[in-house]
């Protein structure tokens, strides 16, 4: 039998508590990634035992499992509302003295450009994470999802702007990642990014990007899965 480790159990406490937020007759956002997952399957459960939802998926890998344990699905396009987003992270700034309070690097599943999209449109994004991924300031590389042809020109700007960019290979077939939007994968180092909000602006701006992984003043709350309980940090 497989053991769930420290982290895969914060990680579940994590999502099943965000779970706890979703209530009949709510659209609900489903991110992308292994902490989000825990949230699906509870959502999942609910359904089973009569909860009425409706998801919109963040990735074909949310999809997958949202049918897996029978949600409803539907689209941004059919829905007025998304009542709320449950979504993981990469890093998550955790300093109430810092103006990037709650910011986010996202994206190391890929799928940061359709999870901005559903986060963004979300009327509570709730961010669901283990320990390790909290921080005083964002320094992890960010996630540029590229148009294929632009790659070269885009690292070529990220350079420019003093930052390392590296085309993200894919780890069971030869060549890049290629996003569900058919896209490819920068990964960028900038060293610790003291200004999130500026660093954003400047990174929409460059042509051929398609969407970057920071996400500022998005997340309304962060549940943190802890060894034996969960943290709430509300922005
Ligand atoms: O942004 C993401 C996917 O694009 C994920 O939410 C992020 O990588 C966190 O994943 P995990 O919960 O597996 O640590």
């Amino acid at each position: 039998m497989k053991t769930e480790g420290g982290t895969d159990a914060a990680k579940r406490r994590a999502g099943e508590r965000a779970a706890e937020e979703v209530e009949g007759g709510d659209v609900v956002g489903l991110g992308t990634g292994s902490t989000t997952a825990y949230a699906i399957e509870a959502i999942g459960e609910a359904v089973a035992n009569g909860l009425e939802v409706q998801g919109i998926p963040t990735s074909f890998q949310s999809r997958q499992l949202a049918l897996e344990v029978g949600i409803p699905l539907t689209t941004l396009e059919a829905v007025d509302t998304v009542d709320l987003a449950i979504d993981g992270a990469d890093q998550v700034v955790d300093d109430p003295d810092s103006s990037a309070h709650g910011a986010l690097i996202k994206g190391g599943g890929a799928a940061h450009t359709r999870e901005k999209l559903v986060d963004a449109a979300a009327e509570r994004f709730v961010v669901v994470a283990d320990p390790s991924k909290l921080a005083d300031r964002l320094e992890r590389s960010v996630p540029l999802e590229v148009l294929p042809d632009a790659h070269t020109v885009v690292a070529d700007r990220i350079r420019d702007l003093g930052g390392e960019p590296t085309l993200r290979e894919a780890a069971n077939k030869d060549g890049p990642v290629v996003t569900d939007n058919g896209n490819l994968v920068l990964d960028c180092e900038f060293g610790p990014i003291d200004d999130p909000d500026e660093l954003a602006a400047v990174l929409s701006s460059v042509p051929g990007v398609v969407e970057h992984g920071l996400f500022v003043d998005l997340a309304d709350v962060t549940y943190v899965g802890t060894d034996d309980n969960v943290a709430i940090r509300e922005y």
